[in-house]
C-alpha cells in the first residue's frame, strides 16, 4: 500500500467506556473548514446517517467513523453524540473510500451497472483500513458491550475486531444490496469478504433475498454448514456454524423517524414555505420533485429522459409543470460520478433549452443539499415524488416524502428496484429500464383523481408511520441481544445443510 496511514488518537478517558458503539465509515457529521480558519461540523450526506442519527440520541453510546476530510483526528462531541474519529490519509481516501469501496464494491453489489474496477493496492488498502477501524471499536467498547458494524466499506471488521474482543456481541448491517452470486463470484477477494463478515454474531440485510445470497456464499466459499430454510422479514432468521459458534442472518428493512417528520410536516411554518414555493415557481398545475444524492444508481437520467418524451409528446404541458431536482454531490473525484453529472446536466439543459422559456425553467436542478426544514417542504409541495433508481437498498427519500403527506395528497412513483417497493406497494411502481412504463406510471400520478391518491396515500402512510427507524433498530438489536454464544441454543429447530 502506498500509504503509511494516520494513527488513531484515543483519549485514554475515553477507553472502553461506551456499553453500545456504532462503528460507520462516516461520522454522522463532516469537518469543515470555514475561509475564516473556523471549523463547523455539518451533517453528512445519505441515509444511513439520516437512520442511525435517532439511534444513537436514544442511548448513551460512541460512533466511531471517518469526518469526511484528510488527517482529521478531532473526537468531537456534537449535539452530546461522543464522535471518535479514524483518521484517513490522502492517499487511504483514494484507495479505500473512493476506489475499492466505490469504485469496486458500490458498481459490483448494485447490478454492475457501472464495470468494477479490481486493484490489488485498492484492496490492501481497503485491509488496513478496516483493520483500523476494528482498532478503534475494540478501544471504545466496555467489557461485553454491543458493537453495531454498518455497511459494505467495513465488512472486514467483524472479524477483525472478534479476534481483539471475543467478549462482545457484534452485529453487521449492510445498508446496499447484497448482490447474485453470479456477480459476486467476480471478486478477487470474495472468501475474505464472506470470512470478514461471518465474524459478527448476526448479519442483516434490507432484503430476504440479500440474506439468502449471503448464506449460499458463506457455503459454497466458506465451507460453512447453514440452515436451508428461507429467510423471513425481522423472522425466521439463517443461521451459519462457524466452529462453535452460530452466526444469525436476517432481513430488517430499514426505515427513517417517520412521527418526528410526520410531526414536522404539520407545522404552519412548513405549509406556509411549501405554499410559497408554488407561488415561487408559478403556481403551476404540477410540481413534479427528485431528491437524491447524486448518483448513477438512483435512476435520476431516467426520470428526465421519461420527462423529455413526455414533453415531446405533448403529454406534459411545459408551461403548467415544474420539475425540481434536488441533488446532494456525491463521491465527486469518483470517474463514474463524474461521467453522470456531466450527463444529467446535459440533460437538464436539453429539456430547458427545447421547452422553457425565459421566465419559467421547466427543470429546476440545484446541486447541493438543502436543509431540512426546506426539504420537508419541497416534500408538503410536490404533487408527484420520482423515485427511480435502477439498483437501491432502501431509499429512504420514498418514505420521507410518504411521512410527510398527512394530508394524503400526492402521489409516489417508485421504482421496484429500491428496497422500498417490497413494503410501499400502494405507490406507483414502475421498471426503470422500460421508459414507456416509467411514463405511464408518471402520467398515472399525475392525472390521478382524488380519491384514488386517498387510497394509495394511506395505504402507504400506514405502512412507513408503523414501520419507524426505531423498529427497526430494536428488532435488530433485539435479535443481537438474544444470540447465543453457544452451539446448543442458538440454532433449535433449525436444519443445517453442510458447506
Ligand atoms: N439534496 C438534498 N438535500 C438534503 N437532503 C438530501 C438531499 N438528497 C438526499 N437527501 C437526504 O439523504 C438521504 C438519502 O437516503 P437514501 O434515499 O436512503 O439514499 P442514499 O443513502 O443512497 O443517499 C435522505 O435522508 C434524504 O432526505
Ligand atoms: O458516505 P457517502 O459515500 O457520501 O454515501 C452516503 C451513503 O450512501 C449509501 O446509503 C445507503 O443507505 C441507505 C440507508 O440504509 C439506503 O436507504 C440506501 O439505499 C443506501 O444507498 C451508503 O450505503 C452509505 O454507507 C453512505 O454513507
Amino acid at each position: 500500500m502506498s500509504s503509511t496511514g494516520t494513527d488513531l488518537q484515543i483519549d485514554p478517558d475515553e477507553l472502553h467506556t461506551a456499553d453500545f458503539v456504532v462503528v460507520a465509515n462516516r461520522l454522522p457529521v463532516d469537518k469543515e473548514t470555514l475561509p475564516d480558519g473556523s471549523i463547523r461540523w455539518k451533517r453528512s450526506p445519505g441515509g444511513l446517517v439520516t437512520a442511525l442519527e435517532p439511534i444513537l440520541r436514544s442511548q448513551t453510546g460512541a460512533w466511531v467513523g471517518w469526518s469526511g476530510v484528510p488527517d482529521s483526528h478531532d473526537n468531537p462531541v456534537v449535539d452530546g453524540l461522543q464522535l471518535i474519529s479514524v483518521p484517513l490519509s490522502a492517499s487511504e481516501i483514494n484507495e479505500y473510500y473512493e476506489g475499492f469501496s466505490n469504485a469496486t464494491l458500490w458498481p459490483l453489489y448494485h447490478d454492475v451497472l457501472v464495470k468494477p474496477e479490481y486493484h490489488r493496492e485498492w484492496w490492501n488498502a481497503y485491509v488496513e483500513v478496516n483493520r483500523r477501524f476494528a482498532e478503534a471499536a475494540s478501544a471504545a467498547a466496555s467489557d461485553g458491550a454491543m458493537v453495531w458494524i454498518q455497511d459494505y466499506q467495513l465488512q472486514l471488521v467483524p472479524k477483525m475486531l472478534r479476534m481483539l474482543r471475543p467478549d462482545l456481541k457484534i452485529g453487521f448491517f449492510l445498508h446496499i444490496p447484497f448482490p447474485p452470486v453470479e456477480l459476486f463470484m467476480q471478486l478477487p477477494w470474495r472468501t475474505e469478504i464472506v470470512e470478514g463478515l461471518l465474524g459478527a454474531d448476526l448479519i442483516g440485510f434490507h432484503l430476504p433475498g440479500g440474506a439468502q445470497n449471503f448464506l449460499y456464499l458463506a457455503r459454497r466459499l466458506a465451507g460453512q454448514a447453514t440452515s436451508k430454510g428461507t429467510v423471513g422479514v425481522r423472522s425466521k432468521f439463517g443461521v451459519v456454524q462457524v466452529g462453535f459458534r452460530h452466526v444469525r442472518v436476517g432481513a430488517f428493512p430499514i426505515s427513517i423517524d417517520s412521527g418526528a417528520l410526520d410531526a414536522e410536516s404539520r407545522s404552519r411554518k412548513i405549509r406556509a414555505r411549501a405554499a410559497e414555493i408554488r407561488t415561487e415557481l408559478g403556481n403551476p398545475s404540477t410540481i413534479l420533485l427528485g431528491v437524491d444524492r447524486l448518483d448513477y444508481t438512483k435512476g435520476i437520467d431516467v426520470r428526465l429522459q421519461a420527462l423529455s418524451e413526455l414533453l415531446a409528446e405533448g403529454r406534459i404541458d411545459p408551461s403548467d409543470t415544474v420539475m425540481i431536482q434536488l441533488a446532494t454531490p456525491s463521491r465527486e473525484r469518483v470517474d463514474s460520478y463524474i461521467q453522470m453529472r456531466a450527463g444529467i446536466e446535459q440533460l437538464v439543459g436539453n429539456i430547458n433549452g427545447t421547452y422553457g422559456e425565459v421566465a419559467h425553467q421547466v427543470v429546476q436542478y440545484l446541486h447541493r443539499p438543502v436543509d431540512r426544514d426546506e426539504l420537508i417542504a419541497f416534500f408538503v409541495a410536490a404533487d408527484v415524488m420520482l423515485v427511480t433508481p435502477l439498483r437501491d437498498g432502501m431509499n429512504l427519500v420514498a418514505k420521507e416524502y410518504v411521512a410527510c403527506r398527512s394530508d394524503l395528497g400526492g402521489a409516489l412513483v417508485l421504482s421496484e428496484f429500491t428496497g422500498a417497493a417490497a413494503e410501499l406497494r400502494s405507490a406507483y411502481q414502475a421498471n426503470p429500464y422500460d421508459l414507456d412504463g416509467v411514463k405511464d406510471a408518471i402520467m398515472a400520478a399525475v392525472n390521478q383523481d382524488d380519491e384514488e391518491g386517498r387510497r394509495r396515500m394511506r395505504a402507504l402512510r400506514r405502512q412507513v408511520l408503523a414501520h419507524d427507524v426505531s423498529r427497526w433498530a430494536k428488532s435488530f438489536l433485539g435479535a443481537l441481544g438474544s444470540t447465543q454464544e453457544t452451539a446448543s441454543s442458538a440454532n433449535r429447530g433449525v436444519d443445517i445443510v453442510d458447506g
